[in-house]
């Protein structure tokens, strides 16, 4: 053996020990890993577990307080994520972090401009990127604008961007988790592209399947702790499931339909138009042919003449690739963006009111992006459980009512929704991603709304979380809830729904039985691979 190869056969990243502590809770405890170079390492672990933690840590985004970290066999201590990217280490986050109106190169380029040089060799550039995405079959056009592709390409995106930097260890943080099947089969093929090249890559999924197609090996992460290195070939998802929550899962129910024939909501026409803000139709054309107005005029449309009724007692599951306009759908439910059409809950017309006053009527709202809509990171738990929920009704018995309510509900909130925590003045920032999204999920569920809006409610979140909030949405079904479910996650999608749609490009293009559909005959009508029937 040359004592080039020797060198290579050195593991590309060892942690030994790793410990870190933040007030009150242990995130790290004596963590040890090592990923064999050229191989993709999974680490698993239910949320909270300390995955985050630890990717951060080697990404030199937080420092241990105990342990070592080696890379290619050398101790390394980092301070920052450039220290981490000077010896290899590159992170796809799992939010894309691109600026929508700049091209690929640009966004590849912005920020790693050679260091002493005093122009940008924008040809030069060019040639790389190209060179690099043959290498490693991560087919982009660089000159296209971010903002027109989609979630599988602005992917292959940051991850050329990493590439760029020089990474040779990428750590990607749930990459799967904003793909359709098929992307995800492609991404499967770049991964396996990057390893016969020699790069390791370590990733972070809670979708065991995924997990065992891809993953060479993986590590168990319990309560903060490597509890278990297995091979893929050794475990089943199921056993790998228990290993993470360290004990047997129940197994899952059959599910009785429970919808009703009271409709609950009825959603009609409901059109908006990318450029306009109109509240009101305008003389002598109606809802039914806002639409079509539009259209003849050349309007680009988010949404396009869209209708449905949801029962008491039904999930109507939208399925979508994101951006084509299940977010603006949500939105204009909820009235936080203008849209022409009419909203009915229980009969009332509510198209006109606030979003206070929708709230009040009796709409949960489970919002997409946890971080921007869903929480204020810096309020405690408990003043989480208040937000969006202050009613303007003057109260006799004040504030400090209302405050030891919303105490003592938050406190069941975290019993009932297994919200891993310290306790409820620890602050919503300190809770791991999966954590925070039970917490928004429980509030949302309290106050007994009679239609809840659901995105993404188990993003992030591990399978026994996820099986407890699918329990609890079939339990509020049965007492006679209506849901709209948008997700990512196709499997969510086919088992909690009783009527599945699909919309593409604004339309809801397909209406299917979530008996008989397979998760890719969904990914083809979300992709327009498969036509979809025109329904209104
Ligand atoms: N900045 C912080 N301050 C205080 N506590 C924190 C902080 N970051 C993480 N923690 C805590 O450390 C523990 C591990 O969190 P981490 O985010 O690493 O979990 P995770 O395995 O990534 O979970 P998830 O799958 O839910 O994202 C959690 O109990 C979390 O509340």
């Amino acid at each position: 053996m040359s004592a080039d190869t020797l060198a290579t056969a050195k593991p590309a990243v060892e942690l030994e020990g790793i410990t870190k502590r933040f007030p009150g809770v242990v995130a790290n405890h004596d963590i040890r890993i090592t990923v064999e170079p050229g191989t993709v390492h999974a680490i698993v672990g239910e949320n909270g577990a300390g995955k985050s933690t630890l990717m951060k840590i080697l990404y030199g985004m937080q420092k241990p307080d105990e342990g070592t970290i080696k890379v290619n066999g050398a101790e390394v201590s980092f301070r920052t994520p450039s220290d981490a990217i000077g010896v290899g280490i590159g992170m796809v986050h799992q939010h894309f972090m691109l600026a929508d109106n700049f091209t690929v190169l640009e966004n590849i380029i912005l920020g790693a401009e050679p260091k002493n040089v005093g122009f940008l060799d924008i040809s030069a550039a060019r040639r790389r990127i190209t060179d690099l995405a043959g290498a490693h079959g991560l087919r982009v056009d660089p000159d296209r604008r971010v903002e027109d592709l989609g979630v599988g390409d602005r992917q292959r995106v940051e991850i050329l961007k990493v590439l760029y930097r020089g990474a040779r260890i990428l750590i990607l943080d749930e990459p799967t988790a904003v793909l359709v099947p098929q992307e995800v089969e492609e991404l499967f093929q770049n991964l396996r592209e990057l390893k016969s090249e020699g790069l390791t890559v370590i990733f972070i999924s809670h979708k065991l399947d995924e997990v065992l197609d891809i993953a060479d090996a993986i590590t168990v992460i319990r309560r903060g702790t490597t509890v278990a290195s297995v091979s893929p070939s050794e475990v089943t998802a199921r056993r790998l499931a228990e290993l993470m929550v360290g004990s047997e899962l129940p197994t899952p129910e059959t599910r009785e339909s429970t919808v009703t024939e009271k409709v609950a909501v009825r959603v009609s026409h409901l059109t908006m138009d990318a450029e306009g803000h109109r509240t009101v139709l305008p003389k002598g054309v109606s809802a039914e042919g806002y639409a079509g107005t539009l259209r003849a005029e050349g309007r680009r449309l988010l949404l396009d003449d869209v209708s449905f009724d949801i029962h008491e007692g039904e999930i109507l599951g939208v399925a979508g690739v994101e951006g084509n306009g299940q977010s603006e759908l949500i939105e204009a439910i909820m009235g936080l963006r203008p849209a022409i059409g009419g909203i009915e809950l229980n009969g009332a017309d509510i198209s006109s009111w606030s979003t206070l006053r929708r709230r009040e009527s009796g709409i949960g709202y489970v919002p997409e992006d946890r971080h921007r809509q869903g929480l204020l990171l810096e309020g405690s738990l408990w003043e989480n459980r208040v937000l969006g929920h202050q009613t303007r009704r003057p109260s006799k018995s004040g504030i400090f009512i209302n405050r030891r309510a919303a105490k003592a509900d938050t406190e069941r909130i975290v019993k009932d929704y297994d919200v891993r925590t310290p306790g409820i003045d620890t602050l919503a920032l300190a809770l791991s991603g999966g954590n925070q999204q039970k917490l928004i999920v429980g509030r949302e569920m309290s106050g007994e709304p009679k239609f809840l809006i659901a995105a993404h409610p188990t993003r992030g979140v591990d399978v026994g979380a996820q099986a407890a909030i699918w329990d609890h949405l079939r339990n509020a079904r049965a007492a006679g809830l209506a849901v709209l479910l948008i997700s990512a996650d196709l499997d969510e999608l086919i088992g909690l729904s009783d009527t599945l749609r699909v919309i593409y490009r604004g339309r809801l293009v397909a209406g299917l039985d979530p008996s008989d559909v397979t998760p890719e005959q969904l990914g083809g009508y979300m992709t327009g691979a498969i036509a979809g029937t025109e329904e209104t």
